[in-house]
C-alpha cells in the first residue's frame, strides 16, 4: 500500500482527482470579494458558503485572499501551491443521521501576501465587481492600534490596512457612490461592524484622508454586525490523516475540518441577499435587525461552556472537547452549569436556551471533530472576561450569590495561570505534571507571575488572590469587591493543591 508521503499534492493539475477545467470556472470569476485571513475558521465558514452558492449558480464571484499578519505568510504561500484549492471535511451528526462530507473549494482566486505585494493588494480595490470584504483576525486583530501611512509601505493592522485599501478604492472610481463595500467582519466581538468602521474613521483621520472621504466611508459602505457560528478545527488528528489521505488519494497540507452545523446571523435587511445569496443556497443565514439574542445565547452558552471547561479539563489531562463532556464528572458538570448557572442567569426565555444548550452538548459530543482544549485556552483571559464573568455578575445580581460551578471554573483557570516565566514563555504545570505553555497577553501573564511568585516569598494565598481579582487592566474592574469571591476561590485552590497554598 503506498505511504501518504508518495501522495501528489493537491493542485488543480492532478489528474483523475481534480477536473481542472470545472475548478477554473470557479476561479475564473471576477473577484467579487476581499478575504482578510487566511485561517480555517473562514475557509471552513465563509468560503465553503460561497462555494454553495456558487455551485447552485447563485453566486458567480471569486475571493481574493490576503493574510493579516506577516506571519500567516507560510499559509497563503501553501494555499497558493496548491492553485487556492483545500479539502473540507464536514462530518458529524445533523437532523440524527450520520453525515460525512468531503469537497475541494475552489473559491479562492488571487492568494496576496499585502507584506510583499502592497500594490497587488490594493489593486483589488480597483475591481469593478468587488462588493464584499469579509475578514476574521480572531479578537486580537480586531483594534485601533494608531499609525502612520507611508506610500507604498503596508499598514500593520488590519483596519488599517482596510483604510488605504478603501482610500484607494475612493480615489480610483473618483467617490461614486455605488462603489463602496459591504464589510463583514467576522471577529466573535458584540458590534464588530461598528468597530470596524470607527476604526477605519480613525485611521482615515491619522493618515490625513479628506472629509469628502469619511463621508463616502459612511454613506457608501456598510459595516454590518454579525455573528458566527460553526466549530471549525482544521486538519485532523495525525492518526487519521494518514488514512484519509490515502482515500483521497492526494496530500493536502490545507485540509480542514468542520461539523455539519452552521449559523450566520446577520445585522441588516435582506435586500443584502442580492449580493450575499446564501440563504437562496439552502445556508442557515439569516438577516436580523437584532443580533442581541443571537450573541448572548452563543457566547454564553457555546463559548462560555468551552471556556468553562478548558482550566479544568487541561488541569485533570484532557486534550478534547468530547473527551472532557464524556468523563461522567466532567461532563456533567459542564452541563449543569449550562442549565442551572448560565442560562439562569440571562434574561431571554428560558425553555429556548435550554433547547439551544442540549444542540450544543450535541454538537461537543460530535464523534468526528476533535476539538482540542489548547486550541480553546488559547487567550482564556479575555475570553473568561466575555464569555463567562457576564455570568457570574449576573447570576450574582439576580440571586445574592456566587454561581458555584461558574467560580470553581475560574479558580481553575487562576490555578492553571499560576506561571513561571522561562525561554520558551509563559509555562504552567497541571495536575497531571504536564508543563503547558501559556498563549495569552504578554502583560497580563507578566503579572500574574508576579502575584504568584509571591506565594513563594510570605504572602498567603489568600493576598494572593485578592491581588490578582483586583486586576482591573485584565478583568475590567475589581473582581475582589465581589463578596464571596475571594475566599471561595482560595477554598477551592486549597482542596485541589493541598493545605500548602
Ligand atoms: N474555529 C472555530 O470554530 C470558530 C468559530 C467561530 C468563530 N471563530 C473565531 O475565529 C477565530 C479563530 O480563527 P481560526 O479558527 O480560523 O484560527 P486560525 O488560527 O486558523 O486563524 C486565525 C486568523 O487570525 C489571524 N490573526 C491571529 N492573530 C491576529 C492578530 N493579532 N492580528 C491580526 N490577525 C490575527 C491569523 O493570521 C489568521 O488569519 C477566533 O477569534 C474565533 O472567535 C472560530
Ligand atoms: O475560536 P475561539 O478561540 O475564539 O474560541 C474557541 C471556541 O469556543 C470557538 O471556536 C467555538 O467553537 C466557535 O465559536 C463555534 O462557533
Amino acid at each position: 500500500m503506498a505511504v501518504s508521503n508518495d501522495l501528489p499534492r493537491l493542485g488543480r493539475k492532478l489528474e483523475g482527482v481534480t477536473d481542472s477545467a470545472k475548478l477554473a470556472k470557479f476561479q475564473e470569476m471576477p473577484v467579487k470579494v476581499l478575504q482578510i485571513g487566511e485561517g480555517n475558521f473562514l475557509r471552513g465558514f465563509f468560503d465553503w458558503m460561497i462555494y454553495e452558492s456558487a455551485i447552485q449558480g447563485l453566486f458567480t464571484g471569486s475571493v481574493a485572499v490576503t493574510q493579516p499578519r506577516r506571519s500567516g505568510r507560510h499559509k497563503l504561500l501553501n494555499i497558493r501551491e496548491q492553485d487556492g484549492l483545500y479539502t473540507l471535511l464536514t462530518r458529524g451528526i445533523e437532523n440524527g443521521a450520520v453525515v460525512e462530507r468531503e469537497a475541494i473549494i475552489p473559491v479562492l482566486s488571487h492568494m496576496i501576501d499585502p507584506y510583499e505585494e502592497w500594490n497587488e493588494f490594493l489593486a483589488v480595490a480597483e475591481g469593478p465587481e468587488l462588493d464584499i470584504v469579509v475578514s476574521n483576525t480572531t479578537e486580537a486583530g480586531l483594534v485601533y492600534e494608531k499609525s502612520e501611512y507611508h506610500e507604498g509601505t503596508p499598514v500593520n493592522s488590519f483596519p488599517g490596512k482596510l483604510t488605504v485599501f478603501l482610500h484607494h478604492r475612493f480615489q480610483h472610481f473618483q467617490g461614486d457612490t455605488g462603489k463602496g463595500l459591504i464589510h463583514l467582519p467576522c471577529e466573535l466581538v458584540e458590534g464588530n461592524g461598528d468597530l470596524l468602521k470607527s476604526y477605519v474613521l480613525m485611521h482615515s483621520e491619522d493618515f490625513g484622508y479628506s472629509e469628502e472621504f469619511r463621508e463616502w466611508v459612511k454613506s457608501s459602505n456598510q459595516f454590518l454586525n454579525n455573528l458566527v457560528d460553526r466549530i471549525v478545527t482544521g486538519a485532523p488528528s495525525k492518526s487519521e490523516i494518514r488514512d484519509i489521505e490515502e482515500r483521497l488519494g492526494y496530500k493536502d497540507s490545507l485540509i480542514n475540518s468542520a461539523e455539519p452545523y452552521h449559523l450566520w446571523a446577520i445585522q441588516g435587511d435582506s435586500s443584502l441577499a442580492d449580493k450575499l445569496p446564501l440563504a437562496q443556497a439552502g445556508l442557515n443565514v439569516h438577516f436580523t435587525d437584532d443580533l442581541k439574542p443571537y450573541q448572548l445565547r452563543k457566547v454564553r452558552i457555546l463559548n462560555g461552556a468551552h471556556t468553562l471547561m478548558t482550566p479544568l479539563g487541561i488541569l485533570q489531562g484532557k486534550r478534547f472537547v468530547r473527551e472532557t463532556m464524556e468523563d461522567s464528572h466532567l461532563g456533567d458538570w459542564v452541563r449543569t452549569a449550562v442549565y442551572e448557572e448560565v442560562t439562569q442567569a440571562l434574561d431571554l426565555p428560558q425553555e429556548e436556551l435550554h433547547v439551544y444548550a442540549g444542540e450544543v452538548f450535541e454538537r461537543f459530543m460530535n464523534p468526528y471533530i476533535d476539538h482540542r482544549l489548547q486550541d480553546i485556552m488559547l487567550g482564556s483571559l479575555s475570553k473568561f472576561k466575555v464569555r463567562l464573568m457576564p455570568t457570574m455578575l449576573d447570576y450574582y445580581r439576580k440571586n445574592g450569590e456566587l454561581p458555584k460551578r461558574i467560580v470553581t471554573g475560574f479558580a481553575a483557570l487562576l490555578r492553571l495561570y499560576r506561571t513561571v516565566k522561562t525561554e520558551e514563555g509563559f509555562m504552567t504545570v497541571t495536575y497531571s505534571g504536564e508543563s503547558v505553555l501559556l498563549k495569552d497577553n504578554e502583560a497580563h501573564l507578566e503579572r500574574l507571575e508576579r502575584h504568584w511568585a509571591e506565594l513563594g516569598q510570605g504572602k498567603s494565598l489568600d493576598r494572593v488572590i485578592t491581588q490578582i481579582l483586583a486586576e482591573e487592566t485584565i478583568w475590567g474592574q475589581d473582581l475582589s469587591l465581589l463578596p464571596g469571591l475571594t475566599e471561595t476561590v482560595c477554598e477551592l485552590i486549597r482542596e485541589w493543591e493541598g493545605e500548602e497554598v
